[in-house]
């Protein structure tokens, strides 16, 4: 069942020069309850416009939007009342970047203020803020100050407070993006427990195609205000269609940095190369020495990985492929065949052509 519906979603802004922004354009959207949604996309293409129009944070200039069973706007128009607005944002909990704690009240005391409206007694809202802690491994550090706290634990904190009024959906706005890898891996390993265990939404922002990668069951790519392709993660990894989705999956992070590192002379005429993408099931380990006893032509591995994507080992191979013109399209045909995607990439890590 969907939990949040949108509809040719727009958000217009008007700038200082009196043109018209598309932030948003035409969105549609549906989200299924229980599951991590990622969507993806460069600064600017309008994630977090689009997310904020989920709890009416921002108010679309045009489309519908449906959350948890019940109309918030119909063709552009606020069906919900106000004060039915403010209890069903309740039920949406948001975390940020810059973790947005009050820094002048402790840790649980800043947990307890997202209870205030609750009608709990303060014994009570004291009581639930210590085990909302607990549920983000940090009662330990309820007294402390957010500054006395690691950006991770801050983080944690803002979880905890996000999830006060037991929310059905978490919206996360790159919420991993300040931190150092080993806290975004602690924080995304959180978000995951969370779904699982209170079987809650998680609506996730983010421009890392790593973090979406390891916790997302759906994706959406968004550029230039609008979702340019959509669908489960499995398939957007192994057969991504346009170039944005390509982009990510193929140019993306450390692809496009090892390339930076080898920097490579401009490529010879007989020189391609390929970024190989395969489900480790699927695919004979053997491939870049079949290419060259099959179809004769010599294979460098510049880069190679193996991630888990929700359990399914999934490899990626940057190579480097010398031969002639028939001999590459030969390539192509062989890699086809055996149902790995293949993306050409410039010497940079840029998508070729
Ligand atoms: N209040 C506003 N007034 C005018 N333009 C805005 C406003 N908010 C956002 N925009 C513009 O809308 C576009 C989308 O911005 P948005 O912040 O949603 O993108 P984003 O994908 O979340 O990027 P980032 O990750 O950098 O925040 C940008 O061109 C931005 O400048």
């Amino acid at each position: 069942m969907a939990i949040i519906e949108l509809k040719h979603v727009n958000v217009d802004f008007a700038n200082h020069t009196d043109k018209t922004v598309h932030a948003v354009h035409d969105v549609n959207l549906s989200i299924e309850k229980g599951t991590i949604f990622g969507i993806v996309g460069f600064s600017g293409a309008g994630k977090s416009t689009l997310v904020r129009t989920i709890n009416l944070l921002q108010k679309p200039t045009a489309g519908t939007i449906k959350v948890n069973g019940t109309e918030f706007i119909k063709d552009g128009q606020q069906i919900i009342t106000n004060k039915n607005l403010q209890i069903a944002r309740r039920k949406i909990g948001m975390i940020f970047q810059n973790f947005n704690l009050l820094n002048e009240i402790t840790v649980i005391e800043n947990v307890a203020f997202a209870l205030k409206h609750s009608g709990l007694k303060e014994k009570e809202i004291n009581a639930k803020a210590l085990q909302l802690l607990e549920l983000v491994d940090l009662k330990d550090k309820a007294n402390f100050y957010p500054i006395q706290l690691s950006g991770g634990q801050q983080q944690r904190v803002a979880i905890a407070r996000a999830l006060a009024n037991e929310p059905d959906i978490l919206i996360s706005d790159e919420a991993t993006s300040a931190l150092d890898p080993q806290n975004t891996q602690q924080i995304l390993s959180l978000l995951k427990k969370l779904q699982q265990e209170l079987n809650l939404t998680i609506v996730l922002i983010t421009h890392e195609m790593a973090a979406v990668k390891q916790i997302c069951d759906q994706v959406a790519l968004m550029q230039l205000g609008e979702i340019v392709e959509q669908g489960n993660l499995h398939d957007i990894v192994l057969r991504p269609q346009s170039d944005l989705a390509k982009s990510f999956v193929g140019g993306s992070g450390a692809v496009i940095n090892t390339l930076k590192s080898l920097k490579l002379a401009e490529l010879k005429d007989n020189e391609v190369i390929y970024q190989l993408v395969y489900s480790m099931a699927n695919v004979t380990k053997t491939i870049v020495i079949d290419l060259y006893h099959e179809i004769g032509v010599e294979v460098s591995m510049l880069y190679g990985n193996v991630e888990l994507l929700d359990g399914e080992p999934i490899g990626t191979l940057l190579v480097l492929v010398k031969g002639n013109p028939t001999k590459q399209e030969a390539t192509l045909k062989f890699l086809k065949e055996a149902n790995v995607t293949v993306t050409r990439l410039d010497e940079k890590g840029n998508l070729y052509g």
